[in-house]
C-alpha cells in the first residue's frame, strides 16, 4: 500500500530541471565524501549506471514494478542500485525476501519517508510510516483490539453484512434499470463505507462529496511523491522540502473527515475486487466453477455472507490468485536502519529496501504458468511435508500483503470484504461486458496498481433472486452496538448516581436496534422521521408474517446479548 511510488512528470519538467540542477551542485560538494564510505565495501551486484544520477533513469518508469522486474531478470534477484548517492537494495526472489525478513526483520521495520509533521503520508502520526517503536506498537495494538483483530472483526460483522446488502440492492437496482456499473466505483463505495463505519460509526456516503474531493487531490499529489522520496535527503541539506505545503493542507482536511490511512486501505481492497472480477470475466470456466461452488453451499434464496467464506475454497483461491497476478501494492518499500552483512555483501546504513512482490509472484522458477490465472494452484494439497524453514519460504513466494512485523495487518479484513463482494457479484448476476475480453492493462494510480481501463459492465439478475442475508445473522453487530450504548448510558447514570426507569432504557435499546435493522437508522438519530417510517413498516409487518417472526426473534436476541453481558447484575449495582 505504502509501497509504490509513481512518477508522472508530464507537468513537472521545470521541477525536474531544478532538481537536477540542485543535484549536480549537491553531488559536486557532497558526493565525494559519501563515496568514501562505499569504497572498500563488498556491495551486491549492480547494473550499469549513469554518472551522477546513478540508476535514477531506471526508476522513473510509471510502471516501476515492471521495469524493476526487467532489471532483475537481466541482472539477478539481489541488486545494488544508487539514485545519486542514495543506496538501494532490490530484491526479486522469494528465497532472498525470506532471508531478509528472517534475519533483518527489525532492521528493516522502518519506512524512511520524508518527515513532515502532520502531513498525510509522512507525518509521524501516520501509522504506516511511523518509525518502528513505542508509538507504532501502541497503534498496532489499538488497531488489532478495536478494528482488525479476530474479535474486533467478529464484533463488526453486522456492519459489513449491512453494507454488502446495500451493495447488492444497488446492483439489483442497476440491473432492473439495465444500467451499466463501473465495478471499481461500486467496490470503492462498499469498502469505504465498511471502513468508515468500522472506524467512525459513520458511513462514507454521509460525507461523500468532501472525501471524494480529497481523494482526487491526493491522487494528483501522490504522483509527485517519487520526487519527494528520492530527492528528500539531499534536498534537505539545502533546506528544500518538496510539496510540504500541499501535503500538510490535504492532511489537515483529511483529519476532519477520516483516519489518515483509510484511503490507502480502501484503494487496495477496491483494486483487488476489480482485478478479481476482470480475471473472472475473462475466464468463463472459472466463473462457472465459482457459481457451482456457491450454489452448492448456499441456498438459492439466501445472499452469500462472510461466514460462508470458509466453505468456499475455490472463491478464496480465485481472490488469492488475482492478488498474486495483480498485487495492488506491488513493491514493498523499507529502509535498513543500520548497516549489516547480507549473503556476504555489505549493506550500508539507511539503504532503501525494495522488495518487488510483483516479480516474486510471477517468478517462473517458483510458479508454474506464472502469467496465467489459475485459482486451482491454491487448492493443490502439498505433495510432501516441508521443513519449518521451507514452509516459511513457501509462504514468502506469496507477498501481496508484504511480510514481517510491518506486513499488512488488514489482510483478514481485506479477504472478508473482497471475498463477499466478489461472491455477491458472482452469485446474483450475469454480467455483460463491453467487447469480448476485459483489457488487463495496468496503470499506477495514487499508491496502488490499478486497471488502465476501469471495468464497466451491465449486471443482469440471475434467477432466483436471493434475499438479503439472514436478518438475524446480519443484525448481530447492530445489536452488539446498541447493547454497548445501552451499557455506557447506564454507566453514565451510575457515575452520576441517577436512577433509571428500566422500561424506558429497555425500550430505547430495543427500538434503536430494530430501527437500525429495518431502516439502517437509529431511532434516536431521526426520531420524528423514523416514528413515521416505523408506523408504515409496522403495517407491512402485519402482512409479512415471516419478517414479523424475524423481528420477534431479533428482540429476544437483543435481550440475550444484554444478559450475556451480565446486565442483570449491573442493574442491581445501579440500584
Ligand atoms: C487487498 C487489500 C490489501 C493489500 C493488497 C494490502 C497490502 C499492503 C502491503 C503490501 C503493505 C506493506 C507491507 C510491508 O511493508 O511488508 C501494507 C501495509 C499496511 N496495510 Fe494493507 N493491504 C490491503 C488492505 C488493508 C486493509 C483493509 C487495512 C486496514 C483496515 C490495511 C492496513 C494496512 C496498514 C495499517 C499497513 C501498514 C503496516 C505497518 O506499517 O506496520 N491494509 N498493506
Amino acid at each position: 500500500m505504502v509501497a509504490m511510488f509513481i512518477a508522472d512528470f508530464q507537468n513537472s519538467s521545470i521541477l525536474i530541471l531544478l532538481c537536477l540542477f540542485s543535484f549536480i551542485c549537491y553531488s559536486f560538494f557532497f558526493l565525494k565524501k559519501r563515496n568514501n564510505s562505499v569504497q572498500g565495501c563488498n556491495l551486491p551486484p549492480s547494473p550499469p549506471s549513469l554518472p551522477i544520477i546513478g540508476h535514477l533513469h531506471l526508476l522513473l518508469s510509471p510502471l516501476i514494478h515492471r521495469s524493476l522486474q526487467k532489471l532483475s531478470s537481466k541482472y539477478g534477484p539481489l541488486l545494488y542500485l544508487r539514485v545519486f548517492n542514495a543506496p538501494m537494495i532490490l530484491v526479486s526472489s522469494a528465497s532472498i525476501a525470506y532471508e531478509i525478513f528472517k534475519t533483518q526483520d527489525v532492521n528493516v521495520s522502518l519506512r524512511n519517508f520524508p518527515a513532515s509533521e502532520g502531513s498525510l503520508f509522512f507525518g509521524s502520526s501516520g501509522f504506516a510510516i511511523a518509525p518502528y517503536g513505542g508509538y507504532w506498537k501502541f497503534i498496532k495494538k489499538l488497531m488489532t483490539t478495536k478494528l482488525i483483530g479476530p474479535q474486533a472483526l467478529e464484533r463488526s460483522r453486522g456492519i459489513r453484512a449491512d453494507e454488502v446488502n446495500r451493495f447488492y440492492l444497488n446492483l439489483v437496482d442497476k440491473a432492473t434499470k439495465k444500467e451499466s456499473v463501473v465495478i471499481a466505483e461500486e467496490a470503492m463505495k462498499l469498502v469505504l463505507n465498511i471502513t468508515c463505519k468500522m472506524l467512525m460509526g459513520k458511513r462514507f456516503s454521509e460525507d461523500e462529496e468532501k472525501v471524494r474531493g480529497l481523494v482526487s487531490e491526493t491522487d494528483v499529489l501522490s504522483k509527485k511523491l517519487v520526487l519527494a522520496v528520492i530527492l528528500r535527503e539531499p534536498l534537505a541539506k539545502f533546506g528544500i522540502s518538496l510539496f510540504k505545503k500541499d501535503l500538510a493542507s490535504i492532511s489537515r482536511r483529511y483529519d476532519e473527515v477520516l483516519e489518515k490511512s483509510l484511503l490507502e486501505c480502501s484503494d487496495t481492497s477496491t483494486n483487488a475486487i476489480q482485478w478479481t472480477m476482470a480475471e473472472i470475466f475473462n475466464n468463463s470456466k472459472i466463473l462457472e466453477r465459482l457459481r457451482e461452488e456457491i450454489d452448492s453451499v448456499i441456498e438459492k434464496t439466501r445472499l452469500i455472507q462472510e461466514t460462508d467464506l470458509p466453505n468456499l475454497p475455490y472463491l478464496e483461491a480465485a481472490v488469492k490468485e488475482a492478488l498474486r497476478l495483480h498485487p495492488p501494492a506491488p513493491v514493498v518499500l523499507r529502509t535498513f536502519q543500520e548497516g549489516c552483512k547480507f549473503r556476504g555483501f555489505d549493506v550500508l546504513e539507511k539503504t532503501t529496501l525494495l522488495v518487488n512482490g510483483y516479480a516474486v509472484m510471477r517468478d517462473p522458477n517458483i510458479w508454474e504458468y506464472p502469467e496465467e490465472f489459475k485459482p486451482e494452484r491454491f487448492l493443490l494439497p502439498c505433495s510432501r511435508s516441508f521443513q519449518e524453514d521451507e514452509i516459511k519460504e513457501e509462504i514468502l513466494k506469496y507477498l501481496p500483503f508484504g511480510s514481517g512485523r510491518r506486513g499488512c495487518p488488514g489482510s483478514n479484513l481485506a479477504y472478508l470484504s473482497v471475498g463477499t463482494a466478489v461472491g455477491v457479484m458472482v452469485q446474483c448476476f450475469d454480467w455483460k461486458i463491453e467487447g469480448d475480453k476485459v483489457s488487463m492493462e495496468e496503470v499506477p494510480r495514487a499508491m496502488t496498481l490499478t486497471m488502465a481501463h476501469p471495468l464497466k459492465c451491465i449486471p443482469l439478475l440471475r434467477n432466483p433472486n436471493p434475499l438479503p442475508s439472514n436478518a438475524l445473522e446480519r443484525s448481530r453487530g447492530i445489536c452488539a452496538d446498541e447493547v454497548n450504548r445501552f451499557y455506557l448510558n447506564l454507566v453514565d447514570k451510575a457515575t452520576k448516581k441517577e436512577s433509571v426507569v428500566i422500561a424506558e432504557e429497555a425500550m430505547k435499546l430495543i427500538i434503536n436496534s430494530m430501527c437500525k435493522m429495518l431502516m439502517g437508522k437509529r431511532f434516536s438519530e431521526d426520531e420524528e422521521k423514523v416514528r413515521g417510517l416505523l408506523v408504515s413498516e409496522n403495517r407491512c409487518l402485519v402482512k409479512e408474517v415471516s419478517l414479523g417472526g424475524h423481528l420477534a426473534r431479533a428482540a429476544c436476541q437483543v435481550w440475550d446479548l444484554a444478559f450475556q453481558k451480565g446486565f442483570s447484575q449491573y442493574f442491581s449495582q445501579v440500584r
